[in-house]
């Protein structure tokens, strides 16, 4: 990054954002270029990330930098502003179709080997498992969250409610979750008393000792957890759950974060699938072992794998899953036309955002004839699976929420450094063998913290250290006082883990002026309780929370409350001194690639985009003493205000303002309160020519952009499309291109 000239790094990701970057950025340079602001992109997509893994395999023009690499460093600098739009967090799937893809445009990277048996095998899969699942994020975020609807964001939502369905005191959805033998019940903590390096270790009960992991650096005021998930209790918490929803006849549904949680939640799923089909499981295991199938990576697998059988065998095969339904519940449906179920992928069902879609249309999900119906919501976790129950029976007493009056919860979560659950993939195992599970201090030998586990357990240690969580209560205090509302810390006494965050929630707090503040510690149930009670009243109240319930609570509120997180402005105070904007709290919303390819509609709201991109040039004003960087971060807001005072999002439906209209509307509005504003006489006269151009060809350019709706466009291709195609399809407007062009300069 250069030092001289003020910067914003942007980051290119992966479907519909990628896509709308490419209108967007165009756009952003308009307005920043004239005020010397510079803008920078980083490729952080997939398809960068797993081709900078592979140097080696690549020509010197086909060879990428570790952006991400580079771009972790930054985080750790004072100035750094980044503003991180949505990536894909790869399942294996997707992973294989992204390395199909690069291997047919001509990049020689090595097959992903989903069963490593040599060194080199094994080498291979390691480099390509660190673009698996959330691999951006954990790197990037070295910072707190703070996501939040912002006001006219509310207001909009307010003035225009979303749909919201029914809850009926009948309904008969529920939340399943274990009742022992899960991470809660037999979870240990403690928090460390000075530096210490440690190792986990599995002494089996054949008396061999196996070191899981070598060394594990604990810094002094660390907090770190043991726990693990019995298999045999996860097999019999699904079959008694499977049995209860066949008798009571509701639709069974799994929802776990097989992104986030990619080495867990993968295992957890896959067991789900062979209990279901379990039939089919003892009878052709011994051949599905030999194919290699892994249902851990979802049903996808096994019917992938069994595509090289003779037809007879194979039919035999789906004749046989089959039988299986006939004494198991009804599947919730992730596309009942194409006969897709929950346990389809493990990653089609997302629980962040999965539950709040379940719970806003009145608690159920789609079945197998296409209709909404009631469901067992199956969260094998009981640690926050417990909130979700608390919600659904809130709105079955309450009735749903009206977004027209409903309070606001935003959310101030601990995730720095790679905090609690979201950093421990390099600290989970699946236990080959039983015996008892350590954690040794490896100069001493002393056993800090010990299980019993069982084979085929998943046994984990997670870790936050003492700066994030100091950073994180001061984020909440500052949080607190800003806005005046109720603040509530979601912990848990009766959990280990929360107990030592408690007590130093309890001690850091009193580095701060908490006078006049409401703030408080309670268990998460309790929590939701009050918090919920007060939303009906249109009572604000922020949530301080741990990393996996910031994540599930920044898509429940926001999708309560304004019809989806995209919406929200999410901030990273970098713990550094910088700061990083993330757009939203969604995802890249596959769909809507596949909508933009068939009918050239691309329904994906940057808004999300246009906030970050306000409080990114708001804090290089301030960073830099930046007047004009200032001011445009003010005109972007009331730009931003404006849009959605004028509807001008965009809709979802082929033949209506899509992305591209709705940006262009937004710099439209930004020209304009340039042109208007009178704090910067030289800003005025800089945008006045934009501002009049856009104003004056309104309806052109807005023509020029619907009238190339409905046909297929070619974006050359799906993890790494071809840049000039991209720009074609996103950019159709000449007289638009033409207006930007000129005020850049
Ligand atoms: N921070 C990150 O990098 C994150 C990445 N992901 C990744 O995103 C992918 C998809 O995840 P998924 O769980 O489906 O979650 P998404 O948030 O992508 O999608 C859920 C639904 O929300 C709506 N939506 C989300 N964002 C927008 C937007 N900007 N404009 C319009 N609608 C929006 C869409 O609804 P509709 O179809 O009704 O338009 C979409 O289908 C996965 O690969 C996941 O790993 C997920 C979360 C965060
Ligand atoms: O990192 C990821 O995979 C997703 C993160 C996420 O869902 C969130 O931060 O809300
Ligand atoms: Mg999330």
């Amino acid at each position: 990054m250069s030092t001289t000239e003020p910067t914003i790094i942007y980051t290119l990701t992966d479907e519909a954002p990628a896509l709308a970057t490419r209108a967007f950025l165009p756009i952003v340079r308009a307005f920043t270029a004239p005020v010397g602001i510079k803008v920078e992109t980083s490729d952080i997509s997939v398809a960068a990330r797993i081709l900078a893994g592979f140097p080696e395999c690549l020509s010197d023009e086909q060879k990428v930098p570790d952006n991400l690499a580079e771009l972790g460093k930054l985080t750790l600098l004072p100035d750094t502003n980044i503003i991180k739009l949505p990536n894909i967090s790869a399942s294996v799937h997707q992973l294989t179709s992204a390395i199909k893809e690069l291997q047919a445009r001509g990049y020689k990277i090595p097959d992903y080997p989903e069963d490593p048996k040599t060194e080199e095998e094994k080498g291979i899969r390691a480099r390509y498992s660190k673009c698996l699942g959330s691999a951006v994020n954990p790197v990037l975020r070295e910072g707190n969250s703070d996501r939040r609807a912002p006001k006219a964001v509310k207001e909009y939502a307010r003035k225009n409610p979303h749909s919201m369905g029914e809850w009926s005191m009948a309904s008969r959805s529920h939340v399943a979750h274990m009742k022992h033998g899960d991470f809660y019940h037999g979870e240990k903590s403690m928090t460390i008393d000075k530096a210490r390096d440690v190792r986990m270790e599995l002494v089996g009960e054949s008396g061999k000792t196996t070191v899981l992991k070598p060394k594990v650096p604990l810094l002094a005021g660390e907090i770190i957890d043991s726990m693990f998930m019995s298999k045999k209790a996860l097999l019999d918490f699904y079959e008694e759950q499977m049995e209860d929803a066949r008798k009571t006849g509701v639709m069974f549904s799994l929802h776990v974060k097989a992104t986030m949680m990619k080495v867990s939640h993968p295992i957890v799923f896959g067991h789900a699938v062979r209990i279901f089909y379990k039939e089919a499981f003892e009878k052709h295991g011994k051949l599905f072992d030999e194919l290699g199938v892994n249902v851990n990576n979802g049903l996808v697998d096994l019917y992938s794998k069994i595509e090289s059988l003779p037809s007879t065998k194979k039919e035999e095969i789906v004749r046989d899953l089959h039988a299986c339904h006939e004494h198991r519940p009804k599947l919730a449906m992730v596309d009942s036309a194409k006969g897709i179920s929950n346990l389809h992928a493990p990653n089609d069902v997302i629980v962040d955002a999965s539950m709040p879609a379940m719970i806003r249309i009145g608690g159920k999900m789609w079945g197998a004839d296409g209709k909404p119906d009631d469901t067992k919501a199956v969260i094998p976790e009981s640690t926050f699976a417990r909130i979700y129950q608390e919600i659904i029976n809130f709105c079955k007493t309450n009735g749903n929420f009206d977004p027209v009056t409903m309070g606001t919860v935003p959310n101030v979560g601990l995730m720095a450094q790679q905090a609690e659950e979201y950093g421990s993939h390099d600290k989970t195992f699946e236990v080959a063998e039983g015996g008892v599970a350590n954690i040794v201090d490896i100069a001493t030998g002393e056993v800090l913290l010990s299980q019993n586990v069982e084979a085929g357990d998943i046994w984990r240690m997670c870790q936050v250290k003492d700066a994030p969580i100091r950073d994180w209560v001061k984020l909440a205090v500052t949080r607190a006082r800003n806005s005046g509302m109720t603040t509530l810390f979601w912990l848990d006494p009766y959990r280990p883990h929360e107990a030592e965050l408690i007590k130093k929630v309890q001690t850091y707090l009193k580095d701060h002026d908490t006078s006049g503040l409401d703030i408080q510690i309670m268990s998460q149930v309790r929590a939701m309780r009050y918090t919920l009670e007060r939303v009906i009243r249109g009572l604000d109240t922020i949530s301080v929370t741990g990393n996996i319930l910031r994540d599930y609570l920044t898509d429940l509120f926001p999708i309560m409350e304004l019809g989806t997180s995209a919406k929200m402005l999410s901030i990273v105070p970098l713990m550094a001194g910088g700061g990083m904007y993330e757009t939203g709290a969604g995802g890249s919303a596959p769909k809507h690639v596949k909508q933009l390819v068939e009918e050239n509609h691309l329904r994906w709201d940057s808004l999300g985009e246009f906030l970050a991109l306000a409080v990114s040039l708001e804090d290089l004003g301030l960073k830099t003493g930046n007047a004009q960087a200032k001011i445009l971060a003010k005109t972007l807001d009331t730009a931003t205000g404006k849009l959605l005072d004028n509807n001008k999002n965009p809709s979802p439906k082929t033949g209506q303002l899509d992305n591209r209209g709705s940006q262009f509307y937004l710099a439209m509005y930004w020209a304009q309160e340039l042109a208007a504003q009178s704090d910067d006489k030289a800003l005025q006269a800089k945008f006045a020519g934009l501002a009049d151009a856009l104003t004056r060809d309104e309806q052109k350019i807005v023509g020029e952009l619907l009238a190339v709706q409905g046909a297929a466009a070619d974006i050359g291709g799906y993890y790494l499309p071809d840049a000039e195609k991209c720009d074609s399809v996103m950019r159709p407007s000449a007289t638009l291109n033409a207006a930007l062009a000129k005020a850049q300069g």
